[in-house]
This record gives structure tokens, sequence and C-alpha cells, in this order.
């Protein structure tokens, strides 16, 4: 249904092919009670990584001006929202609409909904142009996420390292995110833990990282 608002270059490209996922492979790292997240190395295929990145050089990225403790900052990143019409995303005191779904991240949606039976409605698309863009410490913990719903994590281009702290006992941990890895972030994450991407100064290649959401429809309507 997106196909004509594809951009020509990819029109000539080979499709996905569909990754198949077996039980051994979703074993390799099992989400427990403690750390309620998974990590799945090189789930996206080269293919799927190309023709992603690829298409990632027409999203209509943007830096916007937001308000952090009483004061204004350019987020360290670029970001573009996409999701199903209603599905728009108010972050940090920013109202940002649904964009409509490009082409292979629409497929890269329907993958994972089948793969992890979720119901995937919206994703958050950060380019990290280098080591200097980065992401604070925070909590995905919107009031318009659907309640309990697991998060997607997939990333492409520079490994860059995951931070993830435990909100109470302190607890550390560092995951280096590589290109074509997925990490499922599983309720009660967003609830136990907060979550930051470190700069790392000298680091000068691009990142893009996606993190599939579930959202509530029209919440900001209601
Ligand atoms: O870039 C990353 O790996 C993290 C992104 C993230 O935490 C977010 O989009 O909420
Ligand atoms: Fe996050």
């Amino acid at each position: 249904m997106m196909k004509s608002q594809l951009p020509l270059f990819v029109a000539a490209e080979k499709p996905f092919t569909k990754l198949m996922l077996t039980k051994d492979k979703l074993a390799t790292d099992k989400p427990t009670q403690d750390e309620p997240w998974q990590l799945i190395r090189g789930y996206l295929s080269e293919n799927q990584q190309r023709l992603l990145w690829q298409e990632s050089l027409e999203y209509p990225f943007s830096r916007p001006t937001i308000k952090v403790f009483g004061k204004m900052h350019t987020i360290p990143r670029s970001q573009v929202w996409f999701g199903d019409s209603g599905c728009d995303y108010l972050y940090s005191g920013l109202m940002i609409e649904a964009l409509p779904w490009p082409h292979y991240l629409a497929r890269l949606r329907q993958q994972l909904t089948q793969d992890f039976s979720l119901q995937l409605n919206g994703v958050l698309v950060n380019h990290y142009a280098n080591g200097q863009q980065r992401m604070g410490w925070h909590s995905d913990d919107e009031p318009e996420l659907a309640s309990q719903s697991a998060i997607v994590s997939l990333s492409l281009g520079a490994t860059r390292d995951f931070d993830i702290r435990h909100k109470q006992n302190g607890a550390k941990h560092r995951i280096a995110l590589a290109a074509g890895d997925l990490l499922l972030m599983h309720w009660p994450m967003q609830r136990d833990w907060q979550h930051s991407l470190p700069s790392r100064t000298k680091l000068a290649n691009p990142r893009l990282n996606f993190t599939f959401r579930q959202i509530i429809p029209f919440y900001h309507q209601r």
C-alpha cells in the first residue's frame, strides 16, 4: 500500500528473504524476572540491513528542541516517528505526529509482529551521526504506550554500548549493540530500569536504531 511512495532506487532490490526464526535462535537468550530483556544477535540479514539503511537516507529526520528540567535543548541525535494513523507520540512535551510507514520498515514491522506475537503500531527511528551523538538515561514509560507492552529495538551501522541500570538496586548492565542485533525489552523493564546510549567521542561512524512500540491509538485525542 506504501509502494508508490518508495524512493526509486529500492524498486529493483530483491525482497527480504523471510528469516526463519528457529527455536534454537530464540533460545540463545531468555528474559528473566531479574533481567526482563532478551538479546538476539544478527536478527537482521545483511540484505535487510542494507535495504533499511538505504531507505533511511530518505527519512525526514529532525533534531527537535525539547524542554529538560525547564531548559531548552536540541536533542543530541536526529529522529523520526512512523506509525499507524492515530498513533501520535508525546515526547518530552513535544507532540510527534505519526508519518506513514516506509516500505521496508513496514515489512520489518510485519516480520516482528509475527516472530514475537506483538501488536506493534509505531517505530521511533534514531540516527546517531557519530559517537558524539547519544541518548541520556530514561525509561520508555509514556502513558500512550500500551500497558505492559514490549518494545523491540533493532540496530544498524556502528556498534554502540547500550547501558541499563536498575532504578532501585543500582544493578548495571552494558550490551554492545552491533548491526543487525535485536533487543527485546519486556515489561517490567520500563518500570524498573532505565537505559542510555553513552557518547563515544572517538567514534566517527553513524548508527541507526529502531524502537518498535505499541501505542494506544488516538490517545491524545481522547
Ligand atoms: O539507540 C538506542 O539503542 C536506544 C534508543 C532508545 O532508547 C529509545 O529510542 O528510546
Ligand atoms: Fe529508550
